[in-house]
This record gives structure tokens, sequence and C-alpha cells, in this order.
């Protein structure tokens, strides 16, 4: 029998073998929409020549760099010549990121009077929400808004949009306005757990204040990492915005350009100085949004009230075509001197109606050469918000407040560089530390013994992802072969990244119309996603750092609800997992979980049958 190389990693029971875990920053990097993906493009060849040798080198070779690059300073440049080694060296790219800033570039920003100054919120603080009549809990919210959130079931506020609202929609009218071109407005940090209500934190206020708009021009803009997510968001802001006039567009590059181009621009014939836009609010992945940036005539982020990053740890961690960069590089004028300004016209040479935003007007050279600020507001997002200064000042925050939900009620004096995870209060968390061969027997052992169901599942990568799957479906056929009735049948499914964005939708329904009961995934579709029944978490592989983990885990107990999460360590990572537990200061609220051979007796012959079957699928 000859097992294809595809399967020759699996361990001695058809688990994955004990091999590096690479879910991390290897094997991963942004595709073409700057969406995170596995690394399997072709491998390039690319020729260096080192001490008069020309050799060729795959770059693949070359070890990845990793998730994050901090402050690091390029290496010094190899210039005497070393008399050994005689063979060829690969030449390593230097490190995309840039230096980190000095502590007075940092303090120009206002960084570490914000990150010291952070305002701190309990998780369980909770805002009524008047449902008509006046506003007299001060949520910030119009009438109209707060109706809405009656018809959506919302009664009360969570945590983080009790100190999001009232900050961001301030009672002071100016400040409410689409342009505040006087009196600058002040960017914002969230740091909240998983499932907390942070998509709400920023939908409301930007719906309540782009409300007030009467000319369509693009004014908000959410970049996340996944076109998953964009799906998402937009479903929030379509649902809340209902009534409202307001437009709502995607650009992640599920569709073609030219499709996404006519879908985003009014005209893109006449060349236009304020820009041209369908939408009001874009909702897009960083790759499809550099294109429109650098592709779309008429296409401009001048008019942005808002600029929002979500998920904004993975997504400054990427430095795809140095996207940050090319984003806020767009929200102000060039800096160079404007030609003097004249009224755009049509193909047919008459005026058009143009509207520069005002911190553009200056730019060119009319009667007005007041210079204005910006009025887009910047607000960042994620559990696991990185507080370490260098990567927030890429972001250039302007006088930048920091919101932290957590039940500490201070950061610690000094905790400000690194980061900071809290958990949802409802979640019970559990490890089991097993042999690696053992790990199979240990999730069925769960399904059956410990009535894990409505479950996210995970592996550290698509293979094994389709691996357990096959595995599990052998498993139930034997085991349920002898099953009472249908109803204790479980149905698993892949979703995985290597899968079509609609046939991803249609797993995703299935699983929340209660169809499929498992869901088996890896880390790159999993973040973020917001299926309220999901009960389980199960970390089939362990994850390798803590973000990870906290996303993971984030899966379920959302919204207040209960949720377990159950983590599989094989015996040889269990030293590192419990250190990384222990440096979060979160080692004693994952409880050990002991599972005797006795206690999986009964399902050993299943799984040896299973394991049989899957062999010969595999040699077949
Ligand atoms: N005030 C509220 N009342 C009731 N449900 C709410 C409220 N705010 C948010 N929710 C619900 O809570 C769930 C989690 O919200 P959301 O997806 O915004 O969390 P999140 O903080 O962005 O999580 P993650 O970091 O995992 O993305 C959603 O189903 C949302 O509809």
């Amino acid at each position: 029998m000859q097992i294809p190389s595809s399967t020759m990693n699996m361990g001695p029971l058809g688990s994955p073998a004990p091999e590096k875990n690479t879910t991390g920053g290897k094997g991963q990097e942004a595709n073409a929409h700057g969406e995170e993906q596995h690394d399997n493009r072709p491998r390039k060849r690319r020729k260096v020549a080192i001490e008069d040798v020309e050799e060729e080198v795959v770059a693949g070779d070359v070890p990845d760099e990793p998730d994050e690059v901090e402050g690091q300073d390029s290496p010094p440049a190899e210039t005497s010549r070393l008399p050994t080694p005689p063979v060829a060296l690969p030449s390593f790219p230097l490190p995309a990121a840039p230096r980190a800033p000095s502590r007075s570039v940092l303090a120009l920003q206002g960084l570490d009077r914000a990150l010291v100054k952070a305002e701190v919120i309990h998780p369980t603080t909770v805002l009524p929400v008047p449902l008509d009549g006046s506003d007299s809990q001060g949520t910030g919210l119009s009438e109209k808004s707060r109706k809405r959130l009656g018809d959506l079931g919302i009664t009360e506020l969570f945590a983080v949009q009790t100190a999001l609202l009232p900050f961001l929609l301030p009672e002071t009218h100016s400040q409410r306005a689409l342009y505040v071109p006087y009196e600058p407005l002040r960017d914002v940090c969230v740091s909240a757990p998983t499932g907390s209500g942070k998509t709400l934190a920023y939908v409301l206020p930007i719906v309540e204040i782009l409300s007030t708009r009467i000319v369509t021009r693009l004014r908000a803009l959410i970049v996340l990492p996944t076109r998953d997510l964009v799906t998402q968001v937009r479903e929030t802001f379509e649902v809340v915005s209902k009534g409202r006039g307001l437009k709502t567009g995607t650009a992640t590059g599920q569709h073609s350009f030219s499709h996404e181009q006519s879908q985003l621009v009014a005209d893109s014939s006449t060349s236009l100085r304020g820009g041209s836009s369908k939408v009001d609010i874009l909702i897009c992945t960083p790759g499809r949004l550099i294109d429109h940036i650098n592709g779309t005539p008429n296409f401009s982020l001048q008019h942005l009230r808002f600029l929002v990053i979500d998920e904004a740890d993975r997504l400054l961690a990427q430095s795809f075509q140095d996207w940050l960069a090319q984003v806020l590089a767009a929200t102000l004028p060039p800096d160079h001197a404007g030609a003097a300004y004249t009224f755009p016209t049509d193909r047919y040479g008459l005026p058009t109606p143009d509207g520069l935003a005002p911190t553009f007007v200056h730019h060119f050279q009319t009667d007005i050469d007041e210079e204005k600020e910006s009025s887009c507001q910047k607000l960042l997002f994620s559990a696991t918000l990185t507080r370490d200064p260098g990567k927030l000042a890429a972001l250039k925050l302007r006088d930048p407040k920091y919101f932290v939900v957590q039940a500490k009620e201070k950061l610690d004096g000094n905790d400000y560089v690194g980061e900071q995870f809290t958990m949802p209060a409802t979640l019970k968390e559990h490890m089991i530390i097993c042999e690696p061969s053992q790990k199979p027997l240990m999730l069925f052992y769960l399904l059956q013994n410990r009535s894990v169901d409505n479950a996210l599942i995970f592996t550290k990568s698509s293979e094994s992802t389709s691996r357990l799957v096959r595995l599990f479906e052998h498993f139930a056929t034997f085991k349920q072969s002898g099953a009472a009735s249908e109803d204790d049948k479980l149905v698993i499914q892949a979703y995985s990244s290597d899968l079509p964005a609609g046939e991803r939708k249609r797993i995703l329904e299935k699983f929340k119309a209660k169809e499929v009961h498992l869901l088996v995934c890896s880390d790159l579709v999993s973040r973020g996603i917001d299926i309220s029944h999901v009960a389980h978490v199960v970390s089939y592989d362990a994850p390798v750092d803590m973000r990870k983990y906290v996303h993971r885990v984030g899966r379920t107990a959302r919204a207040g609800r209960e949720g377990h999460a159950w983590t599989l360590v094989e015996e040889q990572e269990a030293r590192y997992f419990k250190t990384m537990l222990k440096t979060a200061d979160h080692a004693e609220k994952v409880k050990r979980l002991r599972v005797s051979n006795d206690d999986v007796k009964p399902l050993s012959g299943y799984y040896q049958a299973a394991l049989r079957s899957l062999k010969e699928e595999y040699a077949r």
C-alpha cells in the first residue's frame, strides 16, 4: 500500500504528525486583494550574485519574515569580502517594516499620553437605549436610530458602545458635522474582547453622522482583513441604516475590477477634482482599496469623515503595497503646490459641478488660502490591539483617545507597551494534554462525552482540515452504524480558504441553520466571524500565539452568552502553551481536563477502523 506524499506527514494514527505548527506568519501572506492566504504560489526563481558566483535561489526557500517586525533595523550591509564561505549565500529581503519612531515623535502625536491615560470600561457596563422620546440616557443617538435599534431587539448598549457613542456623537453640534475643518477631531483606538459589540460601536455613529448628508460622497471607509468580514460588516451597515438613504458598497476583488469601478464611481469620464462616488460607505480589503486609489478615475478619499481599521492588529501587520501609507496619503492634499484652480468641464466643455473637500481647497491657487484640518477621524478596533507605540505611530493619529474594555480598573503603570488580552466573562476554558496520536480520539471523546456540538474546530492548515473531516466521517460511519437514531448524527464540514467565496457562504448558512454541526477551519477564515450559536471552540491544533488563541476562543461566548473553549495540547507543546498563557496572565483561567484510557476505551475500536478506512482511501 502506497500513501500519497500529501498524506505522508500523518502521525501513526492518522493525526497530523507533530510537525511545526505553521499557522503563524509563516506560509501566509497577503494575496492580491490583501487577504491572507496560504503560501501555495509557484516559487519564483531569482538570481543573486555573491562572491562572483552566480546561483539561482528559490525565493520561497528564504525564511519568511515573522508576522510582525517591530522597530527592526536593516541588517548592516556586508561590504568586506570574506575569505569563506565558497558557496553563494542567499540574499535575504530587507525588513519591510519601517524603523520605530523616536519617543519625541510619539509624544508629538500624543501617543504615550493616550496610552497611559486610556479610559478603562468594565465589560459589564451597559446603557439602556430609550426607544423613543428624548435621549435621556445620553447615548448620543437620534430618535430614529434608537427606534431602529428597538426594531432589531437591541435595548441596551454594550460596554464598548457606552464609551464610544457619546464620544463620537457629542452634544456639540459642530463636532457631529460632516466637515470639521476648525475643530480637529480626536482619533480613537479601541481594545475590547471578542464578541463585545465593536462593530455596532462604529456602525451606529457613522450612520448617525452620515445621515445628515445631502450629496453622496465617499465619507466612511472601513478596512477589514478578509472578504467574509466585509460581507458581515456590510450586512450590519445595511440593517442599521435601513430607511436612512445611505449607500453602502464593497471592494474585495470578488468581482471584476471594472465591475467594482462601475459600482463605486458615478462619473469616471470627467476629471473631477472633488471626486465622484456612488456610495457613502465603502467596506473593503486593503489590496483592492489600493487598486482603486491608483486605478479608478475620480475615486477619492478627500471627503472621508471616518476611516475605520477593524481587526487593526492583523491589518497593521500587513505591509502589502505599503497600503496604510497610501491610504493616509489619499486622505490629504498632495504635498506639492497645486495648479491654479479651474472649474472642471465635461466632455462637451461645459462646466461641471465639483466639490472639493475643505482641506483640499487651499491646495489649489484660489482666493481662499487658509489651511484647514482634515475632517477624517480614524477609528482603530481590535480584541488584541497592540499598544506598541511603534506600530500605532504609522497611523499618524491625531490626539488619540484610547478605550480599553477590561475588568481591571487601571492599566498597570508601565504596561502600555505590549498587549493586553481580555476574554469574555462567560467563557469557560479547558485544555487536554495528550500524545499527538491521541488527538483525534480526544476530539471524538469531547463530541461524545462533553456534548460538544455547534462547534468550530480549528486546525493548523487547510490540509489538516480536510484530513480531519474525512477521518471523522469514517469514524461516524462506524460509530453511527450502531446509533439509535438519525438524530445522533453530527454533520461535519470543512470551512477553508481553499473554497470559493460562494461555497463558504453556503456552508456558513447551513451552520447557522444548524444543518451542519461541526465546522472545521483554520485561523485564516475565522477571524471576526459572528455566529451567535457557536457554543464550543475546539483548538484541535494548539494556537501558536496568544493573539490567535484569543481570536479563536472569541468565536464563542459572544454578546454575553455562555461558551466553552477546548484546546488539545500535544505533550511536547505543553510547556510552551502554558508559558504562553502565563505570560498573558491567563494560566489560571484554563483548566486542565484529564482524560484517561478508560474514558476513551469505548471509542477506540471505531477510531481504529476509521483510520484503516482513511488510509485505504488515500492509497486508492
Ligand atoms: N447592544 C447590543 N445588544 C445586543 N446584541 C449586541 C449588541 N451589540 C452587539 N450585539 C451583538 O453581539 C454580537 C457580537 O458583536 P460583534 O461582532 O460586533 O463583536 P466584536 O467585538 O466585533 O467581536 P470580534 O472581535 O470577535 O470581531 C453580534 O451578533 C452583535 O449583533
